[in-house]
């Protein structure tokens, strides 16, 4: 049974809603492999759910979702920013609070909605208009230096995802400093380490988001 939560109410959203939760993060560190590795999990806990995915001039993202054969390809839409993916998620979300109620309107009863970021730089973050609750996901292979760059994504966001950590022996990153590093510039709130492709650390992420938008523990 859904609710009017607190997050519909700040967003301005009248009655009850899905969740909106944002995945942002540079280019590359592993959006979109999360959202595959996520479906499952998700479906397996009965959570009633859809996703946008945001490209810059392609539906890449979306058709990858859709092609897979994880998801109801009707349950998948794209957003083509057609500028810096940021520009879409913070200044004018217009584009993706529209997705999003389209997809309410066609799934009636859908609890949770995923928007994927196009890649982008450390400075993205999301509007509290689109979403309620967002990650950043960055990589090892980004650089073990990220964390002590604090940038605002990183910075801001309800949960940080470290992906790729099967790679930090292989590009010389000490995990175990990376998020210690990280944890300490976030005063300590929520870091996962994840494995995206073996499969790492994804019942965590799927627990945040439960705990934290779905109410579910
Ligand atoms: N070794 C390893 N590779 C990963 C992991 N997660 C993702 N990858 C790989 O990293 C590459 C980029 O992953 P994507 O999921 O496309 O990354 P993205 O953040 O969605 O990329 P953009 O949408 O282009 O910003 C792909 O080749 C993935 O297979 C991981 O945990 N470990």
């Amino acid at each position: 049974m859904r609710v009017q939560t607190a997050f519909n109410l700040q967003a301005g959203r009248s009655g009850p809603g899905a969740a909106r939760v944002g995945i942002g993060g540079p280019v590359g560190s592993g959006k979109t492999a999360l959202i595959e590795a996520l479906i499952p999990v998700l479906q397996q806990r009965g959570i009633d759910f859809a996703v946008v995915t945001n490209d810059l001039v392609t539906k890449e993202d979306a058709e990858r979702l859709r092609r897979s054969g994880l998801i109801d390809p009707a349950r998948v839409t794209a957003v083509e920013a057609g500028a810096c993916p940021h520009t879409v998620i913070r200044e004018d979300p217009t584009l993706n609070i529209a997705a999003g109620d389209d997809l309410e309107a066609r799934f009636p009863g859908i609890e949770l909605i995923l928007f994927e970021s196009g890649g982008d730089n450390l400075a993205s973050t999301f509007s509290l208009d689109l979403v309620d609750w967002w990650i950043f996901v960055i990589d090892v292979a980004g650089g073990d230096d990220i964390p002590r760059k604090k940038g605002p994504g990183l910075l801001r966001c309800d949960l940080l995802v470290v992906n790729k950590v099967d790679l930090a022996p292989y590009v010389g990153v000490n995990i175990d400093r990376m998020l210690e590093e990280a944890r300490a510039v976030r005063s300590g709130r929520a870091v996962i380490p994840t494995n995206v492709r073996g499969g790492f650390g994804i019942e965590e992420v799927a627990d945040a988001i439960s705990a934290s938008v779905l109410f579910r523990v």
